[in-house]
């Protein structure tokens, strides 16, 4: 005797477990289910294992000959926040590194683009140094790292030096190769930007327009004239500056456990009121900082006073995120 065929609604009640709200009811013609899934958000895995196991128990179903599926996604809405210095070495990619695994521990679906090509330092911070990206049909596929977040990195295209001659047009082609990866479900990408203000900086940020950029610097007079430069930069080509983040603020010393100011203190406070940008907060010159830092272990992963410090800037970040509409919304 034939077993009648099941209902749309019998199928979709026996794959509702799996599926929830992301599967339209199934079709079924001569025993062949045609099911389509809305994968949006899910990663590469998470989708692939939905739909084997949506196919499983639909095969389970008598009646059931065959199983079709098919897998549609909104286009993620990607934003990208790029992190900038006015000049090298005052900590642009360890505040990159560190806001970005911040940013994922308060929630973001959150990637790393190191566009630093003088030093590009995150496969070292994150401790993916030495990884190569795949690539699938010319596009590349991130690299995860411990900290659970996917980095591409300059330092992964190109050989050490090489991109020293590089021109905007070409830099900006580079940083198009990255940001244009399988980045899945990732909706914000932190960016480390080369240090620096010319036009490999200029023409990567108008290609490529962050929907805000953190400004990095030092306490002394110098950096802070380097910053403000920075900030020019984001304001000619139209990039809202989210703030500023003083870094090397002050110095604890392990030793005595007193406190000093080798740099001056308050002055990036002092700046960014002036300019009238906000103002994101401190991080003190600390030894376990860099120590952490070189051994690829983000103290914003950690549960120390230095990830309290760096989930106070990833939350001002992310309100700014919040409270900002994107282009066109
Ligand atoms: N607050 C801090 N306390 C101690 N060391 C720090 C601090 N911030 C950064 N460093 C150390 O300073 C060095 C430079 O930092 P980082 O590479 O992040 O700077 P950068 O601005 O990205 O430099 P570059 O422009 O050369 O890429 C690193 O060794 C880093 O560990």
């Amino acid at each position: 005797m034939d077993i009648p065929a099941p209902t749309p609604d019998q199928l979709l009640a026996a794959i509702a477990p799996i599926t929830g709200s992301r599967a339209a009811a199934p079709r079924i013609h001569q025993g062949r289910v045609s099911l389509i899934l809305d994968v949006t958000g899910l990663s590469a895995a998470g989708r692939d294992g939905m739909a084997e196991a949506a196919t499983a128990a639909l095969r389970a179903v008598p009646g059931v000959a065959e199983v079709r599926v098919a897998m549609t996604s909104e286009r993620v809405d990607r934003r990208i926040i790029a992190v900038g210095s006015g000049k090298g070495g005052v900590g642009k990619s360890t505040l990159a590194a560190n806001l970005a695994v911040a940013l994922a521990r308060a929630g973001r679906r959150v990637g790393l683009v190191d566009a630093d090509i003088y030093g590009p330092s995150v496969p070292r911070l994150m401790a993916v140094e030495g990884t190569r990206p795949e690539a699938e049909d010319k596009t590349l596929i991130p690299v995860m790292t411990p900290a659970g977040i996917p980095v591409l990195s300059m330092g992964q295209l190109v050989r050490p030096g090489q991109a020293l001659a590089w021109r905007g047009p070409m830099a900006a082609s580079a940083l198009g190769q990255l940001i244009d990866s399988a980045w899945g479900d990732v909706e914000l990408l932190v960016v480390d930007l080369p240090p620096g203000t010319g036009d490999v900086q200029l023409s990567m940020i108008s290609k490529w327009r962050p929907a805000g950029a953190v400004i990095v610097s030092t306490p002394q007079d110098l950096a802070l004239i380097d910053a403000t430069r920075a900030i020019d930069l984001f304001n000619q080509a139209n990039v809202p500056v989210i703030g500023l983040v003083e870094n090397m603020a002050g110095y604890l010393c392990p030793h005595c456990g007193k406190g000093s100011d080798p740099f001056g203190q308050g002055g990036a406070e002092a700046a960014a009121a002036r300019l009238g940008i906000g103002f994101l907060g401190r991080i003190p010159l600390d030894i376990a900082l860099r120590t952490a830092s070189d051994a690829g272990q983000p103290p914003a992963a950690g549960d120390d006073a230095l990830a309290t410090l760096f989930a106070g800037l990833a939350g001002q970040v992310n309100d700014w995120l919040d409270r900002t509409p994107r282009p066109g919304v």
